[in-house]
């Protein structure tokens, strides 16, 4: 059972970068260290790659139960595993939602049994996600929700919401919003601006983020809850976290890759593959962006992916479903725009998309003897063309289709198990 990974470089999260060999025993890390030689084991060639902690994804709708057309607990992991994912935390609009115990056991069961790597239900904070009545917490916390969130659907009233975070305080339970004022978003359907006026969609103004945002801020001081704001799109939320974080407020942040590179223009011909909440917005949002990333204020790269059935999106724009495949690009669409233009460095990769996010959701994650092998092997000069029909996920919803990219991960361990291997059959690598 024992694996060592050769001549790689090796970024372990906690800062170094050395070229080096790792040894795996039994799922755990043995050792870090120049030419380690150990008679039968399993030998994996990272010479050119880069050998870095399994990427943490804190927003992933993995559909099970009740949407399997879109995708299930297996296929969304397999889909985890092939973009170098060793962790996921699945939000819970599912049918029924994540909203008590019993679904939160079966989301594990099927993980356990199916699932590739390693899932952790959010739970939702209201029934039904309807935003009326609170969900019984405790029990949640209890069953293994690593959070709570509504996601999709925020919650409108300040009072309900500044109730939750109460409770989330007591129990020391993280709470994931997506902040969406939806007086402001209305019938909105793409960033409301110029592209939006000249293909005559309806917009989501960029205040329909940063009004709901603020209040949700508020209520985070107040109550002293620990507050994570999903996919953020805009400059004006850069700020307002900034401020927020620098008034001591318990406050996180994710962007998505999608949002960190691509503009409202991409909608200009009406790719319903374009559309998301929140919606692709403008240039100089992804400057505040990124520069939200570089400074601090923006903790974590999050995919949101949001797989949907071709059906869902071979509408007119207007009615097409919010959402884009994303756990199959996010290292090549990162290691690309951001990476390879110099605007981030491989260490802050690994940063923002495994050592923050594991750290928001409590979990372990870096390279260091003694810890579990959670590990992914990229290539970051690789070029390959996007192709959603290879994509291992049910929804091959992506505005990148057809794209070239540059980076590719080669494997994704799992606990010292092999569960993803580019151009390989797994069956074939003995473990
Ligand atoms: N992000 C999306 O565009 N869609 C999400 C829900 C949501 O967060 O709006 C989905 O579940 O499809």
């Amino acid at each position: 059972m024992r694996m060592i990974i050769k001549n790689g470089t090796v970024i372990d999260g906690f800062g170094s970068e050395v070229k080096a060999d790792i040894l795996i025993d039994y799922g755990i890390i043995k050792a870090i260290d120049k030419n380690i030689e150990i008679s039968d084991a399993v030998v994996i060639d990272a010479t050119g790659k880069y050998v870095l902690p399994g990427f943490v994804d804190m927003h992933t709708h993995l559909r099970q139960p009740g949407f399997e057309e879109k995708e299930t607990i297996k296929t969304g992991t397999e889909a985890a595993a092939a973009g170098g994912y060793t962790t996921v935390a699945c939000m819970p609009n599912t049918n029924p939602p994540i909203d008590n115990e019993i679904v939160v056991e079966y989301v594990k069961s099927i993980a356990q049994r199916e699932g590739v790597v390693k899932v952790l239900p959010i739970g939702a904070m209201t029934k039904g996600m309807k935003g009326e009545e609170i969900t019984e917490m405790a029990k949640l916390k209890k069953a293994g929700t690593v959070a709570l969130s509504d996601d999709g659907f925020p919650i409108m009233s300040a009072g309900l919401m500044k109730r939750i975070m109460t409770y989330g305080k007591m129990y020391d339970l993280l709470m994931i919003t997506h902040c969406e004022d939806k007086t402001l978003s209305g019938e909105g359907v793409m960033n409301s601006g110029v592209i939006s006026t000249m293909i005559g969609l309806k917009g989501i103004p960029h205040e329909a983020e940063e009004v709901m945002l603020a209040r949700n801020i508020i209520l985070a001081k107040s109550t002293g809850v620990r507050l994570h704001i999903a996919h953020i799109s805009t400059k004006g939320s850069v700020e307002l976290i900034k401020e927020a974080k620098e008034k001591g407020v318990k406050i996180t942040a994710e962007v998505t890759p999608h949002n960190l590179t691509l503009t409202d223009e991409a909608v200009y011909n009406y790719d319903t593959n374009t559309k998301a909440y929140p919606p692709l917005r403008t240039r100089e949002d992804i400057e505040a962006l990124i520069e939200g990333l570089k400074d601090g204020t923006i903790d974590a790269i999050a995919t949101d992916h949001a797989p949907h059935t071709k059906d869902d999106k071979k509408v007119p724009y207007d009615m097409a479903a919010f959402g884009i495949s994303g756990l199959e690009t996010a290292f090549s669409v990162i290691n690309t725009f951001l990476v390879q233009k110099g605007k981030i460095n491989m260490k802050d990769l690994v940063k923002y998309m495994s050592i923050n996010p594991a750290n928001i959701l409590g979990i372990s994650s870096g390279i260091k003897v003694g810890a579990t092998a959670d590990i992914v092997i990229v290539d970051p000069y690789e070029e390959y063309v996007v192709d959603k029909d290879k994509f291992k996920s049910k929804g091959k919803n992506t505005p990148f289709h057809g794209m070239k990219l540059k980076g590719v991960v080669e494997y994704t361990i799992v606990e010292g198990q092999i569960k993803y291997a580019r151009d390989r059959k797994i069956e074939k690598i003995e473990v």
